[in-house]
């Protein structure tokens, strides 16, 4: 079985889905960040970096999928393939950021993988406003966030819910998570995997 999570910046899916992973005894997936050699100079200079950033990120999550879908064991995954696609790559061509040259370059390859990928089972969208997802990039601290706009973040919030709404290739559960906090209230975190529960494991 393969559940997902989805969402902006700071939403939470990291440490969602490693509670959940610990939960539900979940191989957990998370993105390559430590180690990704485009990360901090493409938030230096977005137009400089973002088809090199763009073309790393596809290809980590190609071979993350690659590996999802020959284990034998339920997983899940710290963001997906297709956000790589339809948010930031598509964001940073409408901010101009990505030429139509390289964006045209970079969905044609983006085509020839998904072809070899299968949706997950479930699919959690972390649905966040902006002031908590400021709020958790400033709690969290990181250096190369730090020149994040809230219009980049503003951007991708509307490509998230433009996605989400036409979303059909398989199970989808949005969760609200402005007024939530699954890391100070156990009881958020059990209402969550209550409903995970239900759309995994609920008759209906
Ligand atoms: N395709 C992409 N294009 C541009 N930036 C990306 C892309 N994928 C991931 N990133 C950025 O890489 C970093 C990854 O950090 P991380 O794995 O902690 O995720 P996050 O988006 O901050 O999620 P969360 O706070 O919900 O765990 C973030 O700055 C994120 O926005």
């Amino acid at each position: 079985m393969h559940i997902a999570i989805v969402g902006n910046i700071g939403a939470g899916k990291t440490t969602l889905a490693t509670k959940l992973s610990q939960h539900f005894k979940w191989d957990l997936y998370l993105e390559a960040v430590e180690n990704n050699p485009y990360l901090k100079d493409f938030y230096e200079d977005m137009e400089r970096w973002a088809f090199h950033l763009q073309v790393f990120f596809l290809n980590s999550r190609f071979n993350q999928v690659q590996q999802i879908q020959s284990s034998s064991r339920s997983v899940i995954q710290d963001r997906t393939i297709y956000e790589d696609a339809h948010i930031f790559a598509k964001n940073l061509h409408q901010s101009n950021l990505m030429s139509t040259r390289d964006y045209e370059n970079y969905l044609a390859l983006f085509q020839s993988m998904i072809s070899m990928v299968k949706a997950p089972d479930l699919m959690i969208y972390l649905k966040a406003d902006l002031p908590k997802l400021i709020g958790q990039i400033e709690k969290r601290n990181r250096d190369y966030e730090s020149s994040i706009s809230i219009n980049y973040l503003r951007n991708l919030n509307e490509h998230y819910n433009t996605w989400m709404s036409t979303y059909n290739q398989g199970k989808l559960l949005t969760i609200d998570v402005n007024s939530l906090d699954f890391v100070a209230n156990p009881e958020d975190l059990g209402t969550i995997i209550e409903k995970i529960q239900g759309e995994l494991f609920g008759l209906f």
